[in-house]
């Protein structure tokens, strides 16, 4: 028998979606046993200051990519919106899954049917915010951090008067019925990745045993997204946004530049061949990036 070892966060969200990628392997490969490691990441622990702040998408990553290194696992499976940009060429994406519902939602307190608007929304990333303020002009926005189950206690307890979350977080932690309204993709454009997992390994093994897991169209949108994030450099703090939706051999790239001395921000799409969604994600962050800077 062989066996691999998954390493991953120890949020209930995060060991869900390890057991996904343990499934698609063990269900395609008898002679294989899948184990989970799981372990607590820096930004888990830091739970009073908002990501950015503190350094951003990499404080998920760097114990789990310490393991990999060290031997402990063979595998880190994460949420790809939560990788960074670029990441270290002796530890390279191996896999995309299929994507799960893209878009953001809002989800009201238990028993609660209205938007009470003396409350703020709890949400802490710029990209929500920033579209929030198109949606609910008179609304104010408060940060949340913390997990899944965190953020729902917190909204549970009367302090805010609503969250937005991802959809795929909540229907893979059985959540779905908290769902009040869902944004479509062009109305909150989503953050790259959003939905996709990734499974991340060590350069020189390719993990051959993940090819059932694979999602070419999950690749296809990976690659457009992270593409048009990675070329405006919107690190962590910055509310960037993109949205691939890949149909045949087309791709349809939406995003959000943000520009942070002016505070202006410009929307747009483009489409193309799906194989060539680095050029796209490119070419669009360009076309956006160069609007912002023309208005001035
Ligand atoms: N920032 C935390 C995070 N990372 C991935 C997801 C949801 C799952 C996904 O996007 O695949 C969430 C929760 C949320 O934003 O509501």
């Amino acid at each position: 028998m062989r066996k691999i070892i998954i390493g991953s966060r120890e949020s209930k969200l995060a060991v869900v979606q390890s057991e996904m990628v343990k499934k698609a392997i063990e269900d395609s490969h008898e002679d294989i046993e899948v184990e989970i490691y799981t372990m607590k990441t820096t930004g888990d622990k830091i739970l009073d200051r908002t990501l950015d702040k503190i350094g951003g998408k990499g404080l998920f990553v760097k114990e789990l990519d310490k393991a990999l290194l060290d031997r402990k696992t063979d595998i880190s499976v994460h949420s790809l919106k939560d990788m960074p940009m670029e990441v270290p060429k002796e530890l390279p994406l191996l896999a995309f899954s299929k994507r799960e519902d893209p878009r953001d939602v809002l989800v009201l307190p238990q028993g609660v049917h209205t938007l009470d608007k003396t409350k703020p929304i709890g949400c802490s990333s710029l990209r929500r915010i920033l579209q929030l303020k198109e949606l609910y002009p008179d609304m104010e926005c408060k940060s949340v951090r913390g997990n899944v189950q965190t953020r729902l206690k917190k909204l549970d307890s009367g302090e805010y008067s609503a969250l937005i979350l991802a959809a795929a977080g909540l229907k893979r932690l059985g959540l779905e019925a908290r769902i009040s309204r869902y944004f479509q993709p062009e109305e909150m454009i989503p953050a790259a990745g959003q939905g996709i997992l990734a499974v991340q390994g060590r350069a020189g093994e390719p993990g051959d045993y993940l090819k059932e897991f694979s999602d070419l169209e999950g690749f296809y949108a990976a690659v457009a997204e992270r593409a048009f994030v990675r070329h405006l450099d919107g690190g962590c703090s910055s509310p960037v946004a993109a949205h691939a939706v890949v149909r045949e051999k087309e791709i349809v790239l939406r995003g959000l530049y943000y520009d942070e001395e002016t505070g202006k921000y410009e929307k747009g799409m483009i489409t193309g061949p799906a194989e060539e969604g680095e050029t796209l994600g490119i070419s669009l962050a360009q076309k956006l990036r160069d609007t912002c800077k023309n208005q001035e």
